[in-house]
């Protein structure tokens, strides 16, 4: 069997983790896990953690690191035989070293994209709630707009995506962010993009990971048959 490849993508609201990481999850056959599904799905499923994880969230603040735990790490103690990418944990210090002690990550994308953009994004982005499918009217509308491409339910602007609320969340994603880089750089594995368009980004990290992945992990219509 190929080596397993381990992944987190890091990078401030905004800053594009959840698009960049829909493109390697098709481009490598990675598994894209997001924290934020996982949470969700914990709530909706009324698990003792999701049931905790509500009362944080409604109140606009991070879920406490022994809930992510709990909720996180088994899932990705489950994932033996697949390649995947992280989105959206480790947020904290306390996640990381949990993450480092559950398994071996082999590569950490850094996302460093300026605050104008961020705001730019943000005031323009438009989600399905039931899917977590996320929209930007200029970047990729939907087809119909206020509705969601497959299910042609309404989409909704949340209120943490307003530029006074944009401020406190990015100033917390700095603090939090800080040392947890500074361990994966310490680690070797910590690698940083910055720039303004996803588009222009994406064939740096596609270049990087095509080196990084072993290629039997990619799909075989990649491989180009000789004449
Ligand atoms: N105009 C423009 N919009 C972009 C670009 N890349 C992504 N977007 C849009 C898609 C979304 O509406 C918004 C934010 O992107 P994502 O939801 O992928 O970001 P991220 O997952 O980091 O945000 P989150 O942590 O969930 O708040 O910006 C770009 O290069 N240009
Ligand atoms: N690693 C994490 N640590 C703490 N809370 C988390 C983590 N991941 C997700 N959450 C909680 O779930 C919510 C939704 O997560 P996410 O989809 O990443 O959305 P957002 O981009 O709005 O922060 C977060 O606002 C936070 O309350």
């Amino acid at each position: 069997m190929a080596k397993l490849f381990r992944a987190v993508i890091m990078g401030p609201p905004g800053s594009g983790k959840g698009t960049i990481s829909e493109r390697i999850a098709q481009r490598f056959g990675l598994t894209h896990l997001s924290s934020g599904d996982f949470v969700r799905e914990n709530i909706a499923a009324n698990t003792d953690a999701g049931v905790l994880a509500k009362t944080y969230i409604e109140r606009g603040l991070l879920v406490p690191d022994h809930v992510m735990t709990r909720l996180l790490l088994p899932r990705l103690e489950e994932m033996t035989r697949h390649s995947w990418l992280m989105d959206g944990f480790p947020r904290t210090l306390a996640q990381a070293k949990a993450l480092n002690s559950t398994c071996d990550l082999d590569l950490v994308i850094s996302l460093n994209i300026p605050y104008e953009t961020l705001k730019d994004r943000l005031s323009d982005r438009w989600i399905h709630p039931a899917s977590g499918r996320v929209y930007n009217m200029g970047f990729n509308p939907p087809r119909v707009q206020g509705r969601d491409d497959i299910s042609g339910e309404p989409l909704i602007h949340h209120d943490d995506d307003k530029p006074e609320a944009l401020v406190a969340r990015l100033r917390q994603y700095k603090d939090l962010a800080k040392p947890i880089i500074n361990l994966y750089k310490s680690k070797g594995i910590l690698h940083t993009f910055s720039g303004t368009d996803t588009d222009r980004i994406w064939p740096y990290i596609n270049s990087l990971l095509s080196t990084k992945i072993p290629s039997t992990s990619q799909t075989d219509t990649q491989r180009i048959p000789m004449p």
